[in-house]
């Protein structure tokens, strides 16, 4: 297993860019591979999540070429033009290609099985089979609606109106992908709004579809009236991993760190509101479009922190970044109370209760609710031996945070089962030792 000792380095300085957004990544992958034409993208996040989205398509009989690190050449299908697959088609650790991926193969003609690896076998997917079984798919899972999923192909799908129960970008993406396979609209209403890239990105392709936050309604191609059209995609880099930098420098005395080229969506952005109530100092630089999204240089200096009520209105809009919420949350003055955040509990671990765990570790009182979590700052005490190990549970985010809270900790720990963090952030120990980070391999 890897792991690493992780101990308070130097205030954070320098200019870095982290790597492509996950979210646009997977959808690039999955909308050139189904366009007529060939798609160029680039800033492509070269993550194990991202990666097997691609090796999918691959199977699925899409060329994709990789003519440098972080650009692929997607040489499209057209909507009609994946070939199935005998062998079952590995997701890896993503929640994202998974679900995704089931409203795409939900309406292809052919039979498909999706797999995961230990953690993905472990998170719900009847937020998918209902609502796709309801626009006519049919989808076995395993017990609990569990992976693999063994999607059957050849049904004629029919567009939905749906109301997601809850605000999941994953779900809503599912719904329009199948709802491009249908017959008639599909409309996707959400209690409140979440990442809207599947409908950009859409629109970007060329097809019709309409939204505002909360709504999305796409037209039905069942009748092959509407087509794809091949599109180059820039990715910006990734908010939820300039996020751990953000945090960092924030907490680390004596820090100035400039991030460039982060995507702003304002449905990712969450993080940057709650930091900034709490009192981080973060401007926003050089702020532009780079294909099609908003970008900005973020310059982040060490503030000291107080404790807030998250509100729960920007949940959805921060919901990888918890995590690093909660290390910030434990070096503040004051206590930070998360509420409405449930959805923590089924992502690549259970959030709360391993990042409550961890910073209980380190002398932190952390008074967990069933949708939240009370955390009470103080001094970040591991063993004074060394002998602290924090388990991530193999969930990227808790590792990266875990990082960062060593910066502030009274001794060196090590945080254990790290090897995910190349999941969605590959080449993040380098970047972090880089800036200033005390971080190694165990
Ligand atoms: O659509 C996406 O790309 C994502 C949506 C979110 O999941 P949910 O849809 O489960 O909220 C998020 O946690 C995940 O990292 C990426
Ligand atoms: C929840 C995450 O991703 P996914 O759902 O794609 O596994 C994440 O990256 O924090």
């Amino acid at each position: 297993m890897k792991d690493w000792i992780v101990a308070p380095g130097a205030p954070l300085s320098g200019r870095i860019r982290v790597p492509g957004d996950k979210s646009v990544s997977h959808r690039a992958i999955m909308l050139a591979s189904l366009a007529n034409g060939v798609s160029r993208i680039d800033g492509f996040l070269e993550g194990e999540d991202t990666r097997a989205t691609a090796a999918v398509f691959q199977r699925l009989g899409v060329k994709i070429e990789s003519p440098s690190a972080q650009s692929r050449i997607v040489h499209g299908v057209g909507l009609q033009g994946l070939r199935g697959s005998v062998d079952a088609l590995d997701c890896g650790n993503a929640g994202t290609g998974m679900r995704l991926l089931a409203g795409v193969l939900a309406g292809q003609a052919f039979d498909s099985t999706l797999v995961g690896d230990a953690s993905l076998s472990k998170r719900p997917m009847r937020r998918v089979i209902d609502p796709l079984s309801k626009m006519g798919a049919r989808i076995d899972s395993e017990e609990g609606g569990l992976p693999p999923l063994r999607i059957h192909g050849g049904q004629a799908l029919t567009g939905i109106d749906y109301t997601l129960p809850v605000a999941s970008a994953q779900v809503k993406s599912a719904l329009l992908l199948a709802g491009l396979y249908a017959e008639g609209e599909t409309i996707v209403r959400e209690p409140h709004p979440t990442r809207d890239y599947t409908e950009r990105m859409l629109s970007a392709f060329g097809w019709p579809i309409e939204f505002e936050p909360g709504f999305a309604r796409v037209r039905g191609g069942a009748d092959g009236r509407h087509a794809l059209r091949a599109t180059d995609v820039s990715v910006p880099a990734d908010f939820s991993s300039a996020a751990f930098f953000l945090v960092a420098a924030s907490v680390i005395p004596g820090s100035d760190l400039l991030l460039e080229a982060v995507g702003m969506n304002p449905r990712r952005t969450g993080l940057l509101q709650a930091l900034r109530l709490m009192g981080a100092d973060i401007e926003e630089l050089n702020v532009r479009k780079a294909g099609g999204e908003a970008v900005a240089d973020l310059r982040v200096r060490f503030a000291p922190l107080r404790g807030i009520d998250v509100p729960e209105g920007i949940v959805p809009d921060m919901i990888d970044e918890f995590p690093a919420l909660f290390i910030a949350a434990a070096c503040a003055e004051g206590v930070t109370r998360v509420r409405g955040a449930a959805e923590l509990r089924v992502k690549e671990s259970d959030r709360l209760a391993t990042m409550s765990a961890g910073l209980r570790q380190l002398g932190i009182r952390v008074d967990e609710t069933p949708d939240g979590a009370d955390i009470h700052p103080g001094p970040l005490q591991p063993a004074a031996d060394g002998s602290t190990r924090i388990d991530s549970h193999g969930d990227h985010r808790i590792a990266m945070s875990f990082a960062i809270a060593a910066q502030r900790a009274e001794a060196m720990f090590v945080v254990g089962d790290i090897a995910n963090v190349a999941t969605s952030f590959p080449g993040f120990d380098s970047l972090a030792r880089d800036v200033g980070f005390g971080l190694r391999d165990a």
